[in-house]
């Protein structure tokens, strides 16, 4: 896939491009039919396969006080849409001066004028231009006048509602990973460095856990976790997970550690990957050191029943 890191860098005539517009946080499996109907579409043209999102999220320049968390840094996103069979993707800056482009401008300067898009992808309710007052049926109007052929998908229901990377953000929070997972099409994933913590795990409870460096990505609601993790070798290991802040030790910073089972590695430095598999608990405040490594020992047992069905080998 060729990235293109502003429209700036686009600097050749794509053939027959066939571009799919929109935010993308998560990769869900709506944002996943949308890539699907263009990679299609573009085959069946002979053309190019685009997609187009927007760095940083919109709401994070229009909407600050909200600092809506992402369930993606860009370059997860760029890895899972890569994996979708793009074939170009644009990841427009978004600032005070694109938002105030208007929607007619976004269809004649943008999509025409730049790219000379053949066919458009998106989702029911994508809105773009000035305000998002640019939705499909501005699209379909100008169909005459610009000639492109919009295609609108969705939405993709799951139990009864869309799925949204909203719904994707409510449930991932409410500790329900396990939903998570049916919006994603795949595991909900933390990755990070692994950083020092403590000190406590492996010398004072036995358990040795592995804290990641997080910054202000979405993370599951505090609590304990079966999990998948991955090494940077690429190995993959069972395990569990606690978000939360320790509040047996005197509440310290949100922390998210990870217990490998049957593992005994030198892990500072590493980048891991944590796949959210199961919640099994909210995090407690135990009465005592003890106590609590009697709660991780029946985590780990209930861990082990859960993800016998993964162990490698
Ligand atoms: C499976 C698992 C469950 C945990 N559950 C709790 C809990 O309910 N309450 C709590 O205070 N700490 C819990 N912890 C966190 C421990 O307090 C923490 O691992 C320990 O303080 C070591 O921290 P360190 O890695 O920063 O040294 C849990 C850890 C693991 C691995
Ligand atoms: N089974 C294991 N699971 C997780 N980390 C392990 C394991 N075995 C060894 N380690 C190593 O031990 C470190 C965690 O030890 P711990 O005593 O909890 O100290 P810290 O407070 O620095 O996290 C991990 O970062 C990793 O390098």
């Amino acid at each position: 896939m060729i990235i293109l890191r502003g429209l700036e860098e686009v600097r050749e005539r794509y053939q027959n491009p066939v571009v799919t517009i929109g935010n993308f946080d998560g990769v869900h499996l709506g944002h996943q039919a949308l890539f699907e109907k263009t990679t299609e579409r573009a085959k069946e043209l002979g053309g190019t396969s685009l997609a187009m999102t927007f760095e940083p999220h919109p709401m994070r320049v229009l909407r600050p006080a909200v600092n809506l968390p992402l369930i993606n840094t860009l370059e997860q996103k760029t890895r899972l849409i890569e994996k979708c069979g793009l074939d170009v993707l644009i990841s427009v800056r978004f600032d005070e001066d694109f938002a105030a482009l208007s929607a007619d401008d976004f269809v004649d300067k943008l999509l025409v004028g730049r790219l000379g898009v053949s066919e458009v992808v998106i989702g029911y309710d994508f809105a773009f231009g000035k305000k998002g007052l640019g939705d499909a049926e501005l699209l379909r109007s100008k169909e005459k006048q610009s000639h492109i052929t919009t295609h609108v998908v969705g939405p993709v229901i799951m139990e009864g509602r869309p799925i949204s990377s909203t719904r994707v953000r409510q449930v991932v929070r409410a500790c329900d990973v396990k939903t998570a997972r049916k919006l994603l099409g795949r595991f909900y994933r933390i990755s990070g460095k692994v950083i020092t913590g403590h000190g406590r795990g492996g010398r004072l409870l036995g358990f040795p856990t592995a804290n990641l460096k997080v910054r202000d990505e979405l993370l599951p609601g505090p609590g304990v976790y079966a999990v998948l993790a991955q090494l940077e070798s690429g190995k993959r290991l069972v395990g569990v997970t606690n978000v939360g802040k320790n509040p047996t030790f005197g509440d310290s910073g949100l922390s998210v550690e990870t217990h490998i089972l049957d593992f005994d590695e030198d892990l500072y430095g590493q980048d891991m990957k944590v796949d959210f598999v199961e919640h099994l608990r909210p995090e407690k405040k135990f009465s005592s050191a003890e106590e609590l490594v009697k709660g991780i020992s029946a985590d780990v047992a209930k861990a082990r029943k859960i993800l016998a069905n993964f162990l490698p080998g």
